[in-house]
Parts: C-alpha cells; sequence; structure tokens
C-alpha cells in the first residue's frame, strides 16, 4: 500500500468529524473516497496534508508516519492536493501558475534569484521547460502564456492540476475535480486522471459524481458521519445496503413514499 489510514480520530469540539477509519490505497491505483456531504472527506484531505493534526490513529505513506508533519515536509515526501474551488493567482499566466507549484524543485536561494545569478536563470529556465512540459501532460501547453482567469473553468481545473504535479508528487489528492463540470468534461478529467495514473501517479479521488468514480477508480472508500461504510471495488461498495441507504435513505422509507404517490 502506498496510503494507509488506521483508526483516524478528529474531533472539532463536540463534532466528531472522522471516527475510528481506516482506509488503504494501493500503489498504481486510482482511488475514489466518497460519501454524502458532511461525511468527513475534506477532513481527511486536510489531516493527509497536515493542514488539520489527528487526534488519533495512525497514517503511513510509503512506509513513513504523517501524523504531526508539518504541510511542506508532508508535500516534500510526495504528496500533493487541488482543492474543491478553483484557486488560481489572478494575473498570472498558466505557465506562471505552474512554475509556482513547482518550488520543491528549484533548489536555488531566493537571494540568487533575486540578484539574476547566471545558476539562478538556468534554474529559472529549466523550471519554465518542466512547467511546459506539466502543462503538456494536462493538454494545456497551447494557453501556456494566457492569463488564467481568462481560460474557461475546465481549464482553470486543468492547470490547477498541472500546478500540483509541479512537485512531483507519488500521490495526488483530488478534492472534487469535475464539481460543476457537464458530463462530457467530467468524462475528460476522468480520462486525464487515467493517464496519469498510466505515468506512475497514484491518485485519491473525492468525487460526488458516482458515474465517475465507477467508471475510473479501481477501489474506493465510502464514508459517512466520518465513519467507513464500505472499501473495495466501487461496484460492490456502491450496491452495498449500508452505502444504498446513506445516499437513497432506508429501504422501508422508499416504499412508505411510494405507497403515499
Ligand atoms: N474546521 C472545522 N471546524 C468545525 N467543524 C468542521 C470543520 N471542518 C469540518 N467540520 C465538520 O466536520 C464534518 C465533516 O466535514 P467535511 O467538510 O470534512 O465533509 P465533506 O465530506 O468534505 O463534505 P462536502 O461533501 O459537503 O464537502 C462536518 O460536520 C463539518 O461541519
Amino acid at each position: 500500500m502506498l496510503l494507509s489510514l488506521e483508526g483516524l480520530e478528529k474531533r472539532f469540539g463536540g463534532v466528531t468529524a472522522v471516527s475510528d477509519l481506516s482506509m488503504h490505497v494501493r500503489r498504481g491505483s486510482i482511488h475514489g473516497l466518497i460519501g454524502p456531504n458532511g461525511a468527513g472527506k475534506t477532513t481527511i484531505i486536510n489531516l493527509l496534508t497536515g493542514l488539520y493534526t489527528a487526534d488519533g490513529g495512525a497514517i503511513t505513506f510509503d512506509g513513513t508516519s504523517l501524523v504531526g508533519l508539518a504541510p511542506p515536509d508532508i508535500a516534500a515526501l510526495g504528496i500533493a492536493r487541488t482543492y474543491q474551488n478553483v484557486r488560481l493567482f489572478k494575473g498570472m499566466t498558466a505557465l506562471e501558475q505552474v512554475v509556482t507549484g513547482c518550488w520543491l524543485r528549484r533548489g536555488v536561494s531566493l537571494w540568487a534569484s533575486f540578484i539574476g545569478l547566471a545558476e539562478a536563470r538556468r534554474a529559472k529556465k529549466a523550471t519554465e521547460a518542466h512547467a511546459m512540459a506539466l502543462l503538456e501532460r494536462v493538454g494545456m501547453a497551447g494557453r501556456a502564456h494566457e492569463l488564467a482567469e481568462t481560460l474557461s473553468y475546465g481549464e482553470q481545473r486543468r492547470i490547477e492540476l498541472a500546478r500540483a504535479l509541479g512537485s512531483d508528487p507519488k500521490l495526488l489528492l483530488l478534492d472534487e475535480p469535475t464539481a460543476g463540470m457537464n458530463a462530457s468534461e467530467a468524462s475528460a478529467i476522468g480520462h486525464l486522471i487515467r493517464e496519469l495514473r498510466g505515468q506512475g501517479l497514484t491518485v485519491l479521488l473525492v468525487e460526488h459524481n458516482m458515474g465517475l468514480v465507477t467508471e475510473f477508480c479501481d477501489t474506493c472508500t465510502v464514508i459517512n458521519f466520518g465513519r467507513l461504510l464500505a472499501e473495495g471495488d466501487p461496484h460492490t461498495c456502491l450496491s452495498a445496503p449500508d452505502v444504498q441507504e446513506a445516499y437513497f435513505g432506508r429501504r422501508h422509507d422508499a416504499d412508505r413514499i411510494q405507497s403515499l404517490r
């Protein structure tokens, strides 16, 4: 396993957002993390990236415990993320946005960059070439020099993906990458994620789009109220009675509503 969560706990005052949760993500897989609104998905992403600290349990990534590590240390170990809402910088081109994601690669001091040393100039060129290759990977090389805010929503999502790839992650956490997209845009993102997996990346995909999960995920974890409902292959998980109930209500409620019609 590339990532294992065991007995994870997170509380906010009286709210238990994640409770005794275990989850396993195989290296080289696309793993879906699904659950109704408020189930605890974003909290898990925030725990994995060090934004939140767990109240209990273990998180092991590539053989290293992540509990208590700060976000930059976790990023340096090889975890990158995108956010639920597009978070690009205003006034920057697509290429510049992706360059900002390559900070772990630069290895040149800010001072050297500032005074324009030859070494810093070479590093800048190499970083830009790498960022351009990442734009190519997400199908956006042709828009590299356009301001990100002038691009369509789907294109901005792709730029975010390229920026997250800038740190050469082993694991990419995608928080609802297709939110607000139509079916064909969402499917294009699914195909892109599959291509990235083909290049050796492992992906944890938080999604509400069940079609996308069943089509593109190898495995998934379903949670509700911060607790595990099911883990395994997407078709089996989604047809489990507990999962059906979490999404569609109790069977007898459905029968009662039907009888009232
Ligand atoms: N910083 C916080 N402070 C207090 N409560 C929080 C905080 N973050 C999350 N919660 C609570 O924890 C629970 C899980 O929230 P979370 O955002 O992780 O769910 P989610 O599955 O990502 O939901 P959605 O699909 O709507 O994004 C909710 O009850 C939420 O109100």
